[in-house]
């Protein structure tokens, strides 16, 4: 038996639609939705995230500014395009990419994002009303993977859910994004004791770490859904999963792909925050 594939494209698809007609309205009433992409890293993975980003942005009617800084971008320099990004009328979306160069801190730099321009959900702010249940945008790749489940009728209330993986960007607020769906929610880490003991007791897993390959069937109970988050760049030039889908499609009862699953819902559901900051108060 091998696992149900959960696909991610249909559900981008429907959110690209509804996002190109509200993109279209707004820019009717003279309010064309603006995003900001701020790089400063020469990461692989973040590369592509750029370009897909990009030429989504394109095909949905929201215009794209790619800030690029460089790899080795000071601080400062990092934080003062923010906060003139921030102050820009025209700019209603603003993600800073992970990973940063060395000595910079998400966590630090995000503050200088406005609020209301916070569509990475990566500002302090924005993660602690997430927490307290208050409006703010949710991390993209975080809520994807709550989206692409819900896509896909499986039930969470009274689930164990096991999220491998506690970064500010996926596994903390989809921790926080599955309790809300009323899961019994496990974060696992590489600190964890036995995580191919904790993973296998759970419903679901969601698998955050970074690391290709890292899930095997060992770590997963007959039947369980899992959702792969990893986007880690290989060799050919490719990207490959966290979980080793090989081996897993024998146990699991559905598993979202790489590509194809978390990622391009991810990149959607950018898109339709951006247009939801353009509406608000303009
Ligand atoms: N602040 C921040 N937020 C992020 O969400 C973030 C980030 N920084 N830095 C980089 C990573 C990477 N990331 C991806 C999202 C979608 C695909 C994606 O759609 N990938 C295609 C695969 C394309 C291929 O096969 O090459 C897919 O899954 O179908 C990939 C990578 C978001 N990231």
């Amino acid at each position: 038996m091998s696992a149900t594939v959960l696909s991610g494209r249909e559900l981008a698809a429907a959110i690209r639609t509804e996002t190109a007609a509200k993109a279209a309205g707004l820019a009717e009433a003279g309010t064309p939705p603006r995003l900001a992409v701020v790089v400063a890293t020469a990461d692989e993975s973040s590369a592509w995230y750029v370009r897909s980003i990009a030429k989504a942005a394109e095909k949905v009617g929201i215009t794209c500014d790619i800030v690029d800084l460089g790899g080795d971008a000071a601080t400062e320099t990092i934080r003062t395009a923010l906060v003139d990004l921030s102050a820009d009328d025209t700019i209603h979306g603003i993600i800073l990419q992970t990973p940063l160069p060395a000595g910079a801190a998400l966590e630090d730099l995000a503050s200088a994002i406005a609020f209301e321009k916070d569509v990475d959900g990566a500002n302090p702010l924005s993660l602690g009303r997430l927490v307290a249940g208050l409006p703010a945008f949710a991390p993209a790749t975080a809520e994807a993977v709550v989206a692409i489940l819900d896509h896909h009728k499986v039930e969470l209330t009274g689930r164990h859910v096991a999220v491998v993986g506690r970064s500010t960007v996926v596994g903390k607020p989809a921790a926080h994004l599955l309790l809300d769906k009323n899961a019994t929610v496990t974060v696992c880490h590489s600190r964890t004791a036995d995580l191919p003991a904790v993973t296998s007791s759970a419903d679901v897993v969601v698998a955050a770490v970074g690391r290709a390959g890292l899930i095997t069937a060992e770590y997963v109970r007959a039947g369980a859904i899992v959702v792969d988050v990893g986007t880690n760049p290989t060799d050919g030039g490719g990207l490959a999963g966290d979980v080793d889908a090989v081996s897993v499609t024998e146990q699991a009862g559905g598993l979202t792909p790489v590509p194809g699953g978390v990622g391009p819902v991810t990149t959607a559901l950018l898109l339709q925050h951006t247009v939801r900051a353009a509406a608000v108060d303009r």
